[in-house]
């Protein structure tokens, strides 16, 4: 589904390059549910954000279903971003003018594809996501967690290929974290979504089914649950956190 090999990407800064990905390599398959972790400034942003189309990478490659990016003109990248991937921002960014259904539809009517099929979509939609009964309030008539439950739906509108998150559990308290990371859970097995999500957090990395470690600019271990349970999982995302930051220490 989802193959970046050796990603490279500096940022000028006057005179001066300064490399961020150094090589970064990883796939996703579909259908799965994939966490990068690690300390700030390793990269993670600037990985999401070549994925996503937003940054070109100065070298390697990144394939969506076998399809390189790096060749691609703007208006098909533009294309890529609306039809076959999905967004889900820490801050939700819905449209405070806008009821929570028609947030939900906005990705189809911007990408010109509005039908009854797209209707009985994002109803469903909201049935999956328990946010039916909500679906003609606004933005500000509603929970942090319902919000982002949006969001959610809002990104699977358009069947995109891939979701990204970043930090979709970032500003929410640990129950309306746990509402969201179950709303990723029923995109995966009720949608057969594929999602790859950037956090800091790793009780939401431990319902994952696998978290790639991200230190200085390239992968430095990647975790697998198995069959392992959550808090297991967890225990053993926190042991491997600890070690790279010992290595990091000089
Ligand atoms: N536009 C930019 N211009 C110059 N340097 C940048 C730019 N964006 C990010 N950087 C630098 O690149 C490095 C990686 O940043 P990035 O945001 O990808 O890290 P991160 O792992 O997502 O960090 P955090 O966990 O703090 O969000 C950092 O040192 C950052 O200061």
């Amino acid at each position: 589904m989802l193959a970046v090999n050796d990603l490279q990407k500096s940022y000028r800064v006057g005179k001066t390059s300064f490399p961020v990905l150094k090589g970064v390599s990883l796939t996703v398959d579909t259908g799965e549910f994939v966490a990068v972790m690690g300390p700030s400034g390793s990269g993670k942003t600037t990985l999401l954000n070549c994925i996503s189309c937003y940054l070109p990478a100065d070298g390697g490659s990144i394939l969506l279903d076998g399809r390189d990016l790096a060749g691609l003109r703007e208006e098909e990248l533009a294309a890529v971003r609306n039809r076959q991937l999905g967004f889900v921002f820490q801050d939700f960014l819905l449209l405070d003018g806008l009821t929570v259904m028609e947030n939900i539809l906005l990705p189809a009517i911007i990408g010109g594809a509005m039908s009854q099929t797209v209707q009985a979509r994002a109803e469903q939609l909201c049935q999956v996501f328990g946010i039916g009964a909500i679906q003609n309030k606004y933005p500000a008539e509603i929970s942090g967690g319902e919000k982002q439950r949006t969001a959610v739906a809002r990104a699977l509108i358009n069947h995109p290929l891939l979701i990204l998150a970043d930090e979709p559990t970032g500003n929410l308290d640990s129950r309306s974290s746990r509402a969201v990371i179950r709303s990723f859970e029923q995109a995966k097995q009720m949608l057969g979504a594929t999602i790859f999500m950037v956090t800091h957090d790793s009780f939401a990395a431990s319902f994952c089914d696998r978290v790639i470690l991200l230190r200085d600019g390239v992968v430095w271990r990647t975790l697998e649950k198995g069959g392992m349970d959550r808090s297991a999982f967890q225990d053993q995302l926190l042991e491997a956190i600890g070690e790279m930051s010992r290595e990091e220490e000089p």
